[in-house]
């Protein structure tokens, strides 16, 4: 099979055939308006933390600045484990992700749309924060960003399952601060098993090609003993 045939999602729709059934993933309200406010801001400051090297800013008071946001929010949150269990008692992970989550200020975020052709597409430019070698990006958040929309590529087309196996190709630099187009589709499904592909061009060249096969799976729910849940986000 030609490299053009393997990475091909115009045919994803015909592959899904009759269990080709789209889930859509409605967004989820913030429990309070200003929640994804505070995040917004949060995304600024690391977009601008990861300039701040070469500034003239007075960095010893924007520490003590940050620092005392930081103590205030610290005393007033829940502790990693109690979020944990509360995220599996509300809206689940999917505000909190790290790929396109709003509550969580090391997502892009990427935002994503499922198409008529069985494929999900998201446009995203990724700055400084993310880079790899000088001026691209990291090969670690494509990844990143490709294994959580192949998740959602599974939803869109009926399937879920955790990734067993993942494998890019760099097939040229994957620039920074250039919209970059992600598009992920299920690719083959055999009982459990799900192949989902998935690419990042840069206008019209290929930079990354992805394949995954996920497996039907569960994990133990964190806080209730004795459940288990399929990966999915959790929301309810
Ligand atoms: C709105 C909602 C959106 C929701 C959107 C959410 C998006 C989130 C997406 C994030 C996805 C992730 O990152 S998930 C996180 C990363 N992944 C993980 O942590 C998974 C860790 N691994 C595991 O827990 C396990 O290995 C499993 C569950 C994947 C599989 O274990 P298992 O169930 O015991 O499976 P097992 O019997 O060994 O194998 C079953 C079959 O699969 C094959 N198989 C198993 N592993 C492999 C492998 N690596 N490569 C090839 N083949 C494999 C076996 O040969 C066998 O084939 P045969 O003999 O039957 O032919």
């Amino acid at each position: 099979m030609r490299d053009d045939e393997l990475f091909s999602f115009e045919d994803a729709r015909q592959r899904l055939g009759e269990s080709f059934d789209p889930l859509p993933v409605p967004a989820i309200p913030p429990a309070d308006p200003d929640l994804d406010r505070v995040v917004v801001e949060l995304r600024r400051l690391r977009d601008a933390s990861a300039a701040l090297a070469m500034s003239e800013v007075e960095l010893g008071d924007i520490a003590d600045r940050l620092g005392e946001v930081a103590s205030l929010l610290e005393s007033r949150v829940a502790g990693p484990a109690d979020r944990l269990e509360t995220m599996w008692k509300g809206a689940g992970t999917r505000r909190s992700n790290p790929v396109s989550g709003p509550e969580n200020p090391i997502a892009p975020p990427v935002d994503f749309v499922g198409c008529d052709d069985g494929s999900v597409m998201a446009t995203v430019t990724l700055g400084p924060a993310y880079q790899g070698p000088p001026g691209c990006v990291h090969g670690g958040i494509s990844a990143l960003i490709i294994d959580h929309m192949m998740g959602l590529a599974n939803h869109w087309g009926g399937r879920y399952g955790m990734t067993a196996h993942y494998e890019l190709d760099y097939r040229s630099p994957t620039p920074l601060l250039q919209p970059l187009t992600f598009r992920c589709w299920v690719h083959e499904v055999d009982g459990r098993k799900t192949w989902t592909h998935g690419t990042i061009h840069a206008g019209d060249r290929l930079c990354v090609e992805a394949r995954g096969l996920f497996l039907e799976a569960s994990v133990p729910v964190p806080g209730q003993p004795g459940t288990r849940s399929t990966v999915a986000d959790g929301s309810q």
